[in-house]
Order: structure tokens, then C-alpha cells, then sequence
């Protein structure tokens, strides 16, 4: 182990490898206490529940990014089937309305305290306006985030994904216990790729960001470990 250990570590780690084998190599690396961990849908379609299930087990929190969107009764299973796998956190996409998001939160009563915690995406970091224009909605995304980041809140979720450019405003908006988890950060120099709406870890925590959810940057480094290390420093 080379990382430290932090109370409540606030960098959720995009484990966004086709291989297996690379991702286990940066996990035994790392201290569960020195960062979160995520699963999307490109390790889940190649390795499935068996390997959200390894995870959980070297006692990592593991936060199951599938970006549930569907009709309620189909995401409100889903969601209590990442429960099943001892997930800490799992997401829906906010734009699936208002009754898919209060489906997928009464899915989770039955799990009691052991319920992860359910968050909500807004708008993808990947969008900025003339997307969001392309598919016919006319509003900048700060805007959007905001409707969409206020219905989550309405549905009892218990927060949302967005840009930390959006921080400052919804934590002012919705209260500091509503989580913000934020994508689209970029330590000062790294190539931002195809993300759109970006931060360096230090500003997003200081515009209120909760956790901060870091793929690239560090697992595409030559030292991912090292590179996990020098951002808990910053933050
Ligand atoms: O839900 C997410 O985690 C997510 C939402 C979003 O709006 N933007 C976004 O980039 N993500 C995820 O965050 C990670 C960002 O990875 P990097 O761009 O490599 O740091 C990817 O796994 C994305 O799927």
C-alpha cells in the first residue's frame, strides 16, 4: 500500500479499463481509506456482477455507475439489484422524470441502513450548450442542472452528478447535505479529452463539490497511485 488513509476520502477513482488485470494491478496499489472507487458501463459489460462483488470485497466503496434511464418499474429493479451487490453508491439519469427517480428510491426502503446512497445525473460534463440545442433543449446547462438537480431533491434522492461549475450555486440552492459528485476534473496541465465542463480537484472542493469523480487523469498516469496521492494533497 503507498496511499494514505483520509476520513471520508473525497476522489471517487473511474476504474474505465477494458482489462481486468490493469485495474486490480492500480487497486492493489491503493488503500481503501485513500479514495473511492467506480464501476461504469465499460468494465461492467466486459466483467459483469462478479467484479463489482470483487471490489466490494478488498472493502472498497464502490459507487455502480450504470446511469439508470428507463421506465420506473425497470430502473426501480435494477437500482435494488446494485443494492444486492453492496454497492455505497448507484445512479439514474434525472431526466428520466420525476416518477422513474421516487420508483428507484422506494426500491431501496427495504435495504434499511444498508442502502446505497442514490444520486441522480443532470447533465453530462460532456455537454455544453449547442448539445443540449441539438437535442431540442433551448437553456444553457447551468439552467438545466439546476431544474433537474431540484426534481432529484423533490423524488428524496440523495444527490447529484454534475459540473463543479455548478457547485457553488446548488449547494447555495439545495443545502449542504444534498451531495454533489462531480466528473470533469482536471489537475492543472492534464489533457481534458472529451470532457467539456472542467475543474482542478482544488477548486472543485472549494466550490462545494462533495466527492470528485477522477478517471484519466490518474489511471492512464504512469504512477496512478502517485498521481491519487499528490491530488488527496491538493484538496
Ligand atoms: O456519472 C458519471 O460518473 C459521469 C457523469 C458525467 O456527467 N460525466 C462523467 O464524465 N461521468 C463519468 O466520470 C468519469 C470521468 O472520467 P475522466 O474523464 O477519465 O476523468 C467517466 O467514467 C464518466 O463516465
Amino acid at each position: 500500500m503507498t496511499t494514505a488513509v483520509i476520513t471520508d476520502p473525497k476522489v471517487i477513482v473511474a476504474l474505465d479499463y477494458a482489462d481486468q488485470h490493469a485495474a486490480l494491478n492500480f487497486i492493489d496499489q491503493i488503500d481503501p481509506g485513500s479514495c473511492r472507487l467506480k464501476i461504469g458501463k465499460e468494465m461492467f459489460t466486459h466483467f459483469g456482477p462478479a467484479f463489482v462483488k470483487q471490489i466490494v470485497d478488498r472493502k472498497f466503496d464502490l459507487f455502480l455507475d450504470l446511469k439508470f434511464h428507463d421506465i420506473p418499474n425497470t430502473v426501480a429493479k435494477a437500482v435494488a439489484a446494485s443494492a444486492d451487490l453492496g454497492v455505497w453508491m448507484v445512479n439514474v439519469h434525472a431526466s428520466g422524470g420525476r416518477r422513474m427517480m421516487e420508483a428507484a428510491k422506494a426500491s431501496l426502503e427495504s435495504y434499511g441502513n444498508d442502502a446505497p446512497l442514490l444520486i441522480a445525473v443532470t447533465v453530462l460534463t460532456s455537454m455544453e450548450q449547442q448539445d443540449l440545442a441539438e437535442i431540442g433543449l433551448n437553456v444553457d446547462p447551468q439552467t438545466h442542472v439546476k431544474r433537474l438537480a431540484q426534481l432529484t431533491q423533490q423524488a428524496g434522492l440523495d444527490g447529484v452528478v454534475c459540473s463543479a461549475h455548478e457547485a457553488a450555486t446548488l449547494t447555495q440552492q439545495l443545502g449542504s447535505e444534498f451531495k454533489l459528485i462531480t466528473p470533469g476534473i482536471r489537475p492543472a496541465g492534464s489533457d481534458a479529452g472529451d470532457q467539456r465542463r472542467i475543474m482542478t480537484p482544488a477548486q472543485a472542493v472549494a466550490a462545494g463539490s462533495d466527492y470528485l469523480v477522477i478517471g484519466r487523469p490518474i489511471t492512464q498516469a504512469e504512477d496512478p497511485a502517485k498521481v491519487l496521492s499528490q491530488i488527496n494533497l491538493t484538496i
